[in-house]
């Protein structure tokens, strides 16, 4: 069977930037001034919009005018034609030599993106000229390579994608595949034998466009629109054949507008939300690309939108890249023209890795036969498939509960949509954080160097390279930071739109008479979702568990090597709370830390919740592993703080009718970062807690008390949290407040509970000494 390879060699290029200048319109003409000049073929000055300037910028000679220089620039007199020869069809001749190739133009609503792309029967834009290409080299092509064409085109509409070519299709989903990069599940792909074809499937599609009529511009796109272009060669020799497969995507991007200069409310305004959502997003990326050239490490925020992740592999991957940046020469859009030319200029840093897509076909008759073999396989199993169909048609009471549960169906797709974005902007989060880990870690290390090369010469050369260098990951941490806060609030609002979907599906059912039928399949169908939640917080989990682990073996070696006396280490430790075993082991010595009874309580309840957790270490009283406690802070953010757990818990909450879930006290702790995580907790040490009222403390927990306790009168404890809770008495330095009873479930000749019992005999008889039914009573309440 064919597979496709990437080859060995691979070729850095830089994203090509190409400015295009369109003329005025009739409107402009009469009420605006030109103010761009194409001063050569790559240089374009913006001048200064004011024609009077206040006395301060005169006497200051402050002026608005800003200078470029792109790879080709273009003024309004040229047509589509001269922007393709001059910048695009070398680009498109290496499309049919197996090269992937995004064309994408950029610019402000009515700058002219859709006329350079789809352009008119006049002056063909880039679309139309790149397919004439393609299709006259394969003409033209005089070996006996065979060729095939495919052709797609999509759009993302308010953040969902529709095929083009179909004419009334759902939501598409993306797929991140691993060989073939991000691919749209259910695409229709078309096989073309010309140009024309294409171009009809072209207008076709831009037929079924959203476009709107808005104050700048009157057909104005709605939508981000994909053309792709899959041409696939396949050369022959005797036994062996060689597949080459060139892509191009064809990228016309919606009009980004301001609400207040549009005009517009309503569906306009939240398309326009949306379009300048995206947009923003691809602004996002093309900055951060820039920067990473510049300066390394800084996070790409792709996952933002389905726009940018389209455009990922045109933006970084395997893809000779144009960018088009369409501007007005009209003074009243001076900061529009701008802020495309930014961009643009930004985009210029931006380097791909372009590589042939080559793959073999061993065509042996046997590889023939087996795949004709396989062929009427497929077809008996298609025919009987069919006849299955036609028969489920026909069964006509079977349909109307298909319509019935239809609306069902409607919102499981949308909450599954909305769980896979939280899964997405979850993702982002996490490698966020994993970035700004290794800034920081980097401006560890600068900090320890300026120190030391101070001591050596002070601000001296080195000094200073290190400073910028410092100053550099200052901008990276902050910037990653403030992304952080974006994807928290975005995960704010995901979560909000979750508990929506769910309230409406619980209205439904309610409404419907096969209520415990459908409640049944819709819980089903959300536990199912939770699920593949867990899945993914686990994975994330187990990544954390393997970084601590290498930490912990590099520290490890790392103090070895530097070779410090074990005495020493040992007395360190000690005074940390740290003790430090097996020291001649082939594995290295093991650390122990002695935790207080309260952090030693959640590491048990947590130990509970996790099925995976990989608790492999002893655990000996309070004496727990450090890396399992390292770990175990991560799954606890997760847990308490992540959307999905606490949408999970009040899922239980929801079906438990009502009752009170299992909660502790630091429960509402917002953690929802390991870094914020870690603050909480550390914060949580420094006060004890009192278990809330009508808490149940699970099997061997124990509790401690401080004169800050919440205000409850009873808690309800199992026989292992008494013990623990009387091996650890010394702990108890108030003691049971006055206020507080504990309920228990031991036997009345258990010793430990015989010894509380004595402690407490004389001072406060009530505290410790209530009956099982007590127990039974208190804890039936909550769990
Ligand atoms: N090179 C050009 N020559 C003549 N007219 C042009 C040219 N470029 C654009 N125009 C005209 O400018 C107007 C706006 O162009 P267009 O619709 O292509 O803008 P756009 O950037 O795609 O806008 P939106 O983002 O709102 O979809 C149209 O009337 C178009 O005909």
């Amino acid at each position: 069977m064919p597979s496709i390879r990437v080859p060995a060699s691979k070729q850095t290029a830089s994203l090509m930037v190409a400015v295009k200048c369109r003329p005025l319109t009739e409107l402009e003409r009469k009420r605006s001034r030109n103010i761009i000049q194409v001063t050569d073929d790559k240089g374009i000055t913006v001048l200064d919009p004011d024609r009077e300037k206040d006395y301060l910028d005169r006497i200051q000679n402050r002026t608005k005018e800003r200078k470029y220089c792109f790879d080709h620039a273009f003024g309004p007199e040229c047509t589509n034609t001269d922007v393709y020869r001059n910048s695009i069809s070398t680009t498109i001749a290496g499309v049919v030599q197996g090269l992937n190739a995004t064309i994408f133009a950029y610019g402000s609503t009515g700058s002219g993106k859709t006329y350079t792309m789809a352009g008119t029967q006049k002056d063909p834009g880039l679309m139309v000229l790149s397919l004439h290409t393609i299709f006259d080299l394969i003409k033209k092509n005089n070996t006996s390579d065979s060729f095939e064409v495919t052709c797609s085109y999509l759009e993302v509409y308010n953040e969902v994608i529709y095929d083009l070519l179909e004419k009334s299709t759902g939501h598409l989903e993306l797929r991140e595949d691993p060989d073939q990069g991000i691919t749209v599940a259910g695409l229709r792909c078309i096989k073309v034998h010309s140009a024309d074809k294409i171009l009809e499937l072209l207008n076709l599609g831009n037929s079924r466009r959203k476009t709107e009529s808005t104050e700048s511009n009157v057909t104005s796109s709605r939508s981000h629109a994909v053309l792709e272009i899959t041409v696939k060669r396949r050369r022959k020799n005797q036994y062996r054949s060689q597949i080459l497969r060139g892509k191009l995507a064809l990228v016309d991007l919606a009009g980004s507008e301001r609400a207040s200069e549009t005009n517009s409310g309503g569906q306009k305004l939240r398309d326009g939300a949306n379009i300048n959502r995206s947009l923003l997003a691809l602004a996002n990326c093309i900055n951060a690309l820039g920067k990473q050239q510049k300066k390394g490490l800084a996070y790409v925020p792709y996952r933002n939108s389905k726009l940018t992740r389209i455009l990922k592999d045109g933006l970084s991957g395997n893809s000779q890249t144009i960018m088009v940046a369409t501007i007005s020469p009209a003074d009243n859009q001076y900061h529009h023209t701008v802020n495309t030319l930014k961009y643009a200029d930004r985009a210029k840093e931006i380097r791909t890795h372009v590589q042939k897509n080559i793959g073999t076909v061993d065509t042996h008759v046997a590889d023939y036969q087996r795949m004709i073999d396989n062929l009427q396989i497929e077809v008996c199993r298609l025919r009987k498939e069919l006849a299955e169909k036609d028969s489920q048609l026909s069964v006509t009471a079977e349909k109307a509960v298909d319509d019935e549960l239809s609306w069902l169906n409607v919102l499981s797709h949308e909450t599954s949509e909305n769980v896979q974005e939280r899964i997405n902007l979850q993702k982002a989060l996490f490698e966020l954080e994993e970035t700004n880990l290794c800034n920081r870690n980097e401006l560890q290390h600068l900090d320890d160097a300026i120190a030391k090369q101070q001591g050596i010469e002070k601000d001296g050369a080195v000094v200073q390279a290190l400073r910028a260098r410092r100053q550099i990951i200052l901008d990276n941490i902050r910037d990653n930071d403030e992304a952080g806060i974006n994807y928290q609030k975005e995960i704010a609002v995901n979560e909000k739109h979750r508990c929506q979907l769910q309230d409406m599906i619980e209205e439904a059912i309610s409404n419907n008479s096969n209520r415990t039928y459908l409640r049944i399949l819709s819980q089903y169908r959300l536990l199912g979702m939770a699920n593949t939640e867990l899945q993914f917080e686990m994975a994330i989990r187990d990544q954390v568990i393997h970084n601590q682990r290498v930490t912990h073996r590099n520290l490890w070696n790392l103090l070895m090597g530097l070779g410090p006396d074990q005495r020493k280490i040992m007395e360190l430790a000690a005074k940390e709370g740290i003790s430090i075993e097996d020291w001649n082991s082939p594995n290295g010595p093991s650390v122990r830390i002695k935790y207080s009874p309260i952090q030693a309580c959640f590491l048990q309840h947590h130990q509970d919740f996790s099925s995976m957790a990989s608790f492999k270490g002893q655990r000996d009283g309070h004496t727990v592993c450090r890396e399992e406690h390292r770990s175990s802070y991560y799954l606890l953010s997760h847990e308490h703080t992540s959307p999905v757990h606490r949408g999970i818990r009040k899922q239980s909450e929801h079906w438990a009718g009502g009752r009170r879930a299992l909660s502790f006290p630091w429960s509402s702790e917002s953690c929802t970062s390991l870094s914020s995580f870690h603050e909480g907790y550390s914060r949580q040490q420094k006060q004890d807690v009192w278990p809330e009222n009508g808490q149940l403390l699970p099997e061997g927990a124990s509790v401690a008390a401080s004169s800050n306790l919440n205000p409850c009168k009873e808690i309800a404890v199992h026989s292992g949290a008494i013990r623990s809770l009387f091996q650890n008495s010394s702990d108890l330095s108030d003691g049971i407040p006055a206020t507080h009873r504990v309920l228990y479930d031991t036997q009345p000749n258990c010793p430990d509970l015989l010894k509380l019992q004595s402690r407490y005999a004389t001072t406060r008889p009530a505290a410790f000494s209530s009956p099982s039914s007590e127990y039974n009573r208190c804890s039936s309440n909550f769990v």
